[in-house]
């Protein structure tokens, strides 16, 4: 699905070539500046390589419109982004901004129970803990609907018990609808538990190895 070919950021990242497949659960783990972040960010254009060239569904990223791209490719990133308003309000705005329908009760309902957040969707979505506007933005990114979510530590601020039980949720999800995922994660425990590839970073280089 993705291809790098000798892909360079400048001091932080050098890929000679990897290959991320479809429809699979793939984790990225390294050391803290390794480059995870950068990595991922580059898979749906929100930084450039300064050298090489990276495939999405063979062609080119360069050669894409970044907003098309980011429709597909939707990334979580690692400080949720909550806007002004409720619940209801902050998982509206990823579709409105997407000019999609909005989604009806019963599916955020849903959402929010699959991410064990006990909240009514009228509650403000200021007063959420961190942990709870972390899986408030990555429901929001589901509501989506993209091919590739890109999750950058989405579980770094919940305890262990809560992160596993919303990863088995969410893996159960993305198998069911065969989506990709790439998501990087500090801990091994994780990535063993949900994924069925994965890409070991240390600083300057990248080997992938599928499991
Ligand atoms: N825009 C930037 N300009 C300069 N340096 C940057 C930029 N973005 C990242 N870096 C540097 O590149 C290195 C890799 O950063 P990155 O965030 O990709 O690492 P990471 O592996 O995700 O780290 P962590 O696990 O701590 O989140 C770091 O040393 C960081 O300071």
């Amino acid at each position: 699905m993705f291809e790098l070919k000798d892909v360079q950021v400048d001091g932080i990242l050098h890929i000679d070539e990897l290959t991320i497949p479809a429809n699979q659960f793939t984790c990225i783990i390294g050391p803290s500046g390794s480059g995870k972040s950068t990595l991922l960010r580059l898979l749906n254009d929100l930084s450039s390589p300064n050298q090489g060239e990276i495939l999405f569904k063979n062609i080119s990223i360069s050669t894409l419109d970044p907003l098309q791209l980011r429709r597909s490719v939707v990334m979580v990133s690692q400080s949720p982004v909550i806007f002004d308003g409720s619940i209801e309000d902050n998982l509206q705005i990823g579709l409105s901004f997407s000019e999609k329908e909005p989604a009806c009760a019963k599916e955020m309902k849903e959402l929010l129970e699959l991410f064990l957040l006990d909240k009514r969707l009228d509650e403000d979505a200021e007063h959420l803990s961190g942990g709870e506007k972390q899986r408030l933005s990555w429901a929001r990114a589901m509501l989506l609907d993209p091919e590739v979510f890109l999750l950058d530590e989405p579980t770094s601020a919940l305890d262990e018990e809560t992160a596993k039980t919303v990863l088995m949720r969410f893996r159960d999800y993305v198998r069911r609808k065969s989506k990709s995922v790439i998501m990087i994660t500090h801990s091994k425990e994780l990535a063993e538990l949900v994924a069925e590839n994965t890409i070991y970073m240390s600083p300057y280089s990248i080997g992938g190895k599928a499991d």
